[in-house]
């Protein structure tokens, strides 16, 4: 029996999905974690945990390095939430054109006017007028899930779109219309772009990518879109080119007490991924994942163990085993089993930077002391018996 915890509210159409084997629990000591932002950094791993399932994107929530050095395999589940996030993007886009936030503020307060209400909305509405978004420059920064999807509907709404990603994956680049220009710097995209939307992950790398001197690489009264994370922007740099009018408007998805003290920005309670949709297809591919390594030791979407699929063990046993990438564990392990006159039905082993799996189907059945043998191998931080 599988014992799992959810952290945060998981769509039950993931959840229903869990066979007899799996047990959904309140306690500490589980298998596996379903979560969704619920900020991992303070909590104890414990030693039974063997794997996380993010329903959504981002992992910076997650604690990876102790994760991995617990051998806890992390998921994610890219694009499961994209269609959502691009849609409140739009409606962001609209949001820092058109006054619409501050045009319905101030509409509510003519309640009660009574007959006067027409001819006030007709003196006030040029209070509220902003630029159209045909024509105009959008600067797409990390051309992922979420990037592709945006980049492509700002080209139909006739904006032209630039785009920057060095890293831009294979995948990615064929579903990006052809029409989308390349831009090979940010600056360069930052020079020309009316509109920036920020579509990468919260990594070191990424930390305050958004600073003064970007800032001042920007047009004059461009408008910033941050539908990632708030860490993404130098919140004090932001402030004062708002306060300077440099940028005419910042709409987030991120606001903490700074943002929401700032003025021309727009903030919204992290929706982005806040549909029944995007909700319940996070959840299925979540639930999915996890089940699929918990009962055959099969990884898909990890962000710190390789991908690995050996389908269903139709061998006596099988037994999986994360470690360090380091030389010689292939052959230790090997060894390991063959002193024990274990004989090997199939194999895989991978490597994903600095940590590698191995699934060895076998054709005994595995007993405490193998395990105690492969567990002793330096280098090795978790061995599973799944079969
Ligand atoms: N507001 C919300 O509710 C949601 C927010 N997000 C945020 O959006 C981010 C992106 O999500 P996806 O598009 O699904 O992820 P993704 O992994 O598909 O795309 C991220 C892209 O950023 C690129 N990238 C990485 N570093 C870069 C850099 N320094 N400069 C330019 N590009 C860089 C990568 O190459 C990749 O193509 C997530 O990491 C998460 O923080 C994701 C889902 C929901
Ligand atoms: O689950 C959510 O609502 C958050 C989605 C998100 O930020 C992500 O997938 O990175």
């Amino acid at each position: 029996m599988f014992k799992i915890k959810t952290l945060n509210k998981i769509a039950a159409e993931g959840l229903n999905l869990m066979e007899d084997n799996y047990q959904l629990v309140d306690e500490e000591n589980v298998d596996g974690i379903l979560l969704r932002s619920y900020k991992m950094h303070d909590m104890d791993l414990p030693d039974t945990l063997d794997a996380v399932g993010r329903a959504g994107a981002g992992v910076n929530n997650i604690p990876i390095d102790k994760c991995s050095e617990k051998g806890v395999v992390v998921f994610n589940t890219p694009g499961a939430n994209a269609n959502g996030v691009k849609e409140l993007v739009i409606a962001g886009l609209l949001l820092a054109s058109r006054d619409i936030v501050g045009a319905v503020k101030w509409a509510d307060t003519l309640c009660e006017k009574g007959d006067e209400v027409p001819k006030m909305v007709e003196a006030g509405k040029s209070n509220f007028a902003g630029p159209e978004i045909k024509g105009k420059t959008l600067g797409v920064i990390g051309l992922g899930a979420i990037g592709v999807l945006v980049a492509n509907v700002a080209k139909s709404l006739g904006m032209k779109v630039l785009g920057y990603d060095p890293f831009i994956s294979i995948d990615s680049a064929w579903n990006l219309s052809r029409s989308i220009r390349k831009s090979d710097s940010l600056e360069d995209l930052l020079a020309q772009a009316d509109y920036v939307t920020l579509h990468v992950p919260l990594i070191d790398a990424t930390k305050g990518m958004i600073n003064k001197e970007k800032i001042e690489c920007m047009k004059d009264q461009v408008r910033i879109l941050n539908f990632s994370r708030a860490g993404l922007c130098h919140e004090d740099d932001l402030a004062e080119a708002l306060a300077s009018g440099k940028v005419a408007r910042y709409v987030t998805d991120f606001p903490n007490e700074k943002t929401l003290h700032m003025s021309n920005v727009i903030c919204i309670p992290h929706l982005g991924a806040s549909t029944p949709e995007s909700e319940v297809n996070c959840a299925v591919m979540a639930v999915r994942q996890l089940m699929d390594y918990m009962d055959n030791g099969n990884i898909t979407n990890s962000v710190n163990y390789p991908a690995c699929d050996m389908g269903v063990c139709h061998a006596t046993g099988r037994i999986a085993v994360n470690h360090k990438n380091v030389p010689y564990m292939v052959s230790n392990i090997t060894k390991a089993l063959a002193d024990k006159n274990i004989n090997i039905a199939d194999m895989i082993n991978k490597s994903k930077k600095d940590w590698a799996y191995t699934l060895i189907d076998v054709e005994s059945t595995i007993t405490d002391d193998i395990v105690n043998e492969l567990k002793a191998i330096e280098g090795v931080v978790k061995v599973r018996v799944i079969k």
